[in-house]
């Protein structure tokens, strides 16, 4: 419901990733099952308030890491997390890095992705109702702006941009590969969950910013070898007491209420879809009730 001064309820949804499978200190925290038109999610979904502030989170490879990447339900996620009201999403993932100065125990907020995943469903939408939204700035400048600030004052040091590759995983990249995306490419941190996670978002009209934590140093680098998931996880288990100190901090700073996304996130939808009303598929369009609600002037979106 709209407010008298422009903002709207706000709720941060938070997407765990490798280590971060709970958030402590939730006010009124209950885990709650939610269905969806794509599936269920990796798992029930931890609602509550952090200083005043509705959040919902939901751990992507589910409680005890039982999914990896290529099954994670991604629509069913970004679906359930904007069922539930979520307006801007904080992801949460570990990463390999590029970069000698992104060095492990370091956060990446990355603001660019390469897509190289291939075995995905990459949108909510298709035949019988065809969408384009733009991905050129595929993460929400104001909420990776809040993350930069919010980690100012923390001893963490954070890289306030870089490039994010994904890969279909689950194994490690090949040398050859590790230097391409290196050098050629110039890409800075390397992952396997963050598409189409943020592609969806972006569909779902959901602000989205990511908080990469490097692990280690993929497989390029001379001095350190092969990746080793011994050393991942230690360092991951670091980096997610961190993670903790970070969204404690961000997520009052955001408060309850919102504006219009002064990027459009929120309403990326709005002349993205193509399909004319009367070739529309009505089985697509009663999936879409919470994704694209508030273009169809429908479900909980309208
Ligand atoms: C545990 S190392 C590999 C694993 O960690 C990352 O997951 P997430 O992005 O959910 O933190 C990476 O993408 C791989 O899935
Ligand atoms: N080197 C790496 N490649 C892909 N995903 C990762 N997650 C953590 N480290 C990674």
């Amino acid at each position: 419901m709209a407010e008298t001064d422009g903002t709207a309820p706000a709720m941060i949804g938070v997407i765990g990733g490798s280590g971060l499978y709970a958030l402590e200190g939730l006010e009124e925290a209950r885990w709650q099952a939610v269905e969806t038109p794509w599936g269920a999610p990796s798992d029930e979904i931890l609602t509550g308030r952090l200083g005043g502030v509705p959040v919902a989170f939901l751990p992507r490879h589910g409680r005890g890491h039982r999914l990896p990447p290529s099954d994670i339900p991604y629509r069913a996620n970004i679906d359930a997390l904007k069922r539930l009201g979520v307006t801007d999403i904080l992801s949460v993932s570990a990463c390999g890095s590029f970069r000698e100065e992104m060095a492990p125990g370091d956060f990446v907020l990355a603001d660019q992705f390469i897509d190289r995943t291939v075995a995905r469903a990459k949108s909510f939408f298709g035949p019988g109702l065809v969408a384009h939204v733009s991905l050129a700035e595929p993460v929400c400048g104001r909420l990776r702006a809040a993350l930069g600030a919010a980690a100012a004052p923390l001893e963490l040091r954070v890289h306030p941009g870089g490039t994010y590759l994904a890969m279909e995983g689950p194994q490690f990249s090949t040398l050859a590969e590790s230097r391409m995306y290196r050098e050629s490419w110039g890409c800075d941190v390397i992952g396997m969950t963050n598409m189409p996670e943020a592609k969806l978002a972006r569909e779902a009209e959901l602000c989205y910013a990511t908080v990469a934590m490097v692990t280690d140093y993929d497989s390029w680098h001379p001095d350190h070898g092969e990746v080793d998931i011994q050393a991942i996880l230690a360092t991951m288990h670091a980096n997610v007491a961190k993670a903790r100190a970070l969204l404690a901090a961000v997520i009052p700073a955001m408060g309850a209420a919102r504006a219009p996304c002064c990027h459009g996130c929120d309403r990326a939808l709005e002349f993205a879809l193509i399909t004319a009303p009367e070739a529309r598929d009505p089985a697509l369009l009663a999936r879409l009730d919470a994704v694209a609600g508030r273009v169809l002037g429908r479900g909980p979106g309208a």
